[in-house]
């Protein structure tokens, strides 16, 4: 790593933040064990955040050269003796290598950085493992959650947030300072038994996405199937007509708008079923199926997918007219119109049928490109609960709600409350929304009515 990059800071806002060395955990020494990857990039970084780091390597020599200058690196034993928190950036298959340091390591707090790379199939978790390796020592998890990369460039890029979780409050909190100072935002998971979980975390993949893409993929296929037996299959059995160039452009064409539609009515489904389901039960307090809530949860992705669809409709029907075969069909007609004599092909009908279909579509494309957007976390968080509902239920005639016509089932936290001007439960003003804290999502559970009674 050079100089030059060193001297720069991480993080452009830290003066903002007020002086990092006031805070009780800056300068202090902290240890790195091992000489790897997420080693030297957790080097880079405390070094940059004003620590002392003291590395410890099976082999400091070789291994020096890797780190910024102001690190020292020694001998494992040397480096653990100088300071009293120690990363442990080591994969877990090696952590037994580690128990002749047992001894100068007691006392300490170890911080277990590690992830695995599949789903932990060991009883414990990495940490805890490591916590029965040196029972002298408290350990903290943590860190793992975010990468090498975001360690190097910077918590203003990727994610900030660190999970942390320990037995030992004290320990944690000296974790938690360490982050702090790093730039990153600390989040406290509880004690040692969430490790699992933290653990499991990166290895995730986009969790709520994956009901929604298989959904997609499978609607996908079956519009797909049907539209290729009917504008290829069919005219080759009945006229011997070989219309394979249609597969490319017009068959994903005429399949990727059917299935925005049919994710699109997936999005306002299950609220319809939900508010048939209150009025049947004539409750709101009564818990929807697992099913149904589940696919509330999923209504945001869906609509995504449903809009990414809309979206790549829109530009191949754009390219339509570039291709070469439009150009052929053209002067065919054309040449047709000469041979038969025909001046006017004009159906006034059919024009206008298309400026419609068109104009509208440009129009449906602009209201969900508005839903997609103000769905983005950073965007979503500027606008107050009434502006963003306001975009996603009223803008989209998804409302008005079918259940306010009995007075109890009114006022549902959930949804918009833009009518909920007559709600009983409601201490609210006409008018007045009977929510008053931010609106995380439509759909969050369990929030207390402010009438006091809790939602389900
Ligand atoms: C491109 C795109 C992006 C989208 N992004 C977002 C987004 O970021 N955030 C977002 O919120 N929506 C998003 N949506 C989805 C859409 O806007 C929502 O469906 C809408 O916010 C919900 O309003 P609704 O009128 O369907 O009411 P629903 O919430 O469906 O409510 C209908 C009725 O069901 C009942 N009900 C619903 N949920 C519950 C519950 N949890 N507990 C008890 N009763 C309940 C109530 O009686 C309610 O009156 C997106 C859609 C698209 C197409
Ligand atoms: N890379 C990343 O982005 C992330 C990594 N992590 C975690 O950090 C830990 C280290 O990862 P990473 O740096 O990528 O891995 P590397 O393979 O790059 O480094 C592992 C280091 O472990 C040291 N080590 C100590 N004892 C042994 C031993 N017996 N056998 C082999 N190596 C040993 C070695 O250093 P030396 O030779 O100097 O002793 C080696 O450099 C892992 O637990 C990983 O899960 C967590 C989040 C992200
Ligand atoms: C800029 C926006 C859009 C343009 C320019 C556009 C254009 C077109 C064109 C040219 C066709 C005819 C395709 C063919 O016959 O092969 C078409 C069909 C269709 N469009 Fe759009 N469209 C747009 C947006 C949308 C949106 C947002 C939706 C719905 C979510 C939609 C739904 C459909 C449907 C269902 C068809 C019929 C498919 C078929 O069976 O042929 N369109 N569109
Ligand atoms: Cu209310
Ligand atoms: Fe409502």
């Amino acid at each position: 790593m050079p100089e030059g990059d060193m001297a720069k800071p991480l993080l452009g806002h830290r003066s903002m933040e007020g002086d990092p060395s006031t805070m009780p955990a800056a300068g202090r020494t902290i240890g790195v064990l091992g000489s790897g990857d997420f080693a030297r990039s957790l080097a880079i970084r405390l070094v940059c955040s004003g620590f002392k780091v003291v590395v410890g390597s099976r082999n400091p020599k070789r291994k020096a050269g890797l780190f910024p200058s102001a690190a020292e690196v020694t001998f494992q034993a040397e480096a653990v003796k100088k300071t009293d928190v120690i990363f442990v950036a080591v994969f877990r298959e090696h952590y037994s290598t580690l128990c002749d340091l047992a001894d100068v390591l007691a006392g300490k707090i170890l911080v277990d950085v590690s992830n695995n790379t599949e789903v932990n199939h060991h009883k414990e978790s990495n940490a805890e493992y490591l916590a029965s390796l040196f029972p002298a020592c408290t350990v903290v998890k943590g860190f793992n959650v975010v990468s090498a990369w975001t360690l190097q460039s910077g918590a203003r890029d990727g994610n900030k947030q660190v999970l942390i979780c320990s037995n030992n409050q004290e320990a944690k909190r000296t974790v938690a300072e360490i982050a702090q100072v790093m730039g990153f935002t600390p989040v406290d998971m509880g004690c040692m038994s969430s490790a699992c979980e933290i653990e499991n975390i990166p290895l995730r993949l986009l969790p709520a996405w994956k009901i929604p893409i298989l959904l997609a993929l499978g609607l996908f296929l079956c519009f797909f199937t049907y539209n290729l037996i009917r504008q290829v299959i069919h005219p080759y059995i009945r006229e011997q007509k070989n219309k394979l160039y249609k597969i490319p452009i017009e068959v994903v064409n005429t399949t990727l708008p059917c299935v925005a539609y049919v994710m699109l009515s997936l999005v306002y489904l299950p609220g319809v079923l939900a508010a048939c389901s209150q009025l049947y039960y004539g409750t709101k307090y009564r818990r929807f199926p697992d099913w149904l809530d589940q696919w509330l949860q999923h209504r945001k992705q869906i609509g995504l997918l449903s809009f990414f669809c809309a979206a790549l409709h829109a530009v191949y029907s754009l390219c339509l007219p570039m291709r070469r075969s439009h150009r052929y069909q053209l002067i065919e007609t054309a040449v047709k119109q000469v041979m038969w004599k025909k001046m006017n092909i004009w159906v006034e009908e059919e024009v206008w049928r298309m400026e419609i279909y068109i104009s509208v579509g440009i129009i449906a494309l602009g209201l969900l490109s508005l839903l997609a957007i103000t769905s983005l976390p950073s965007i979503a968080n500027s606008l107050n609960w009434r502006e963003f509902s306001f975009i996603q239920v009223k803008l989209t005639f998804s409302g008005p709600h079918t259940d306010h016509g009995g007075q109890r089932l009114t006022c549902h936290p959930s949804t918009s409350l833009l009518w909920h001007g007559n709600c009983k439960l409601c201490t609210g003003v006409k008018g007045k929304p009977c929510r008053s804290t931010p609106l995380r999502a439509p759909w969050s559970h369990g929030t207390p009515h402010p009438g006091g009674d809790t939602e389900r």
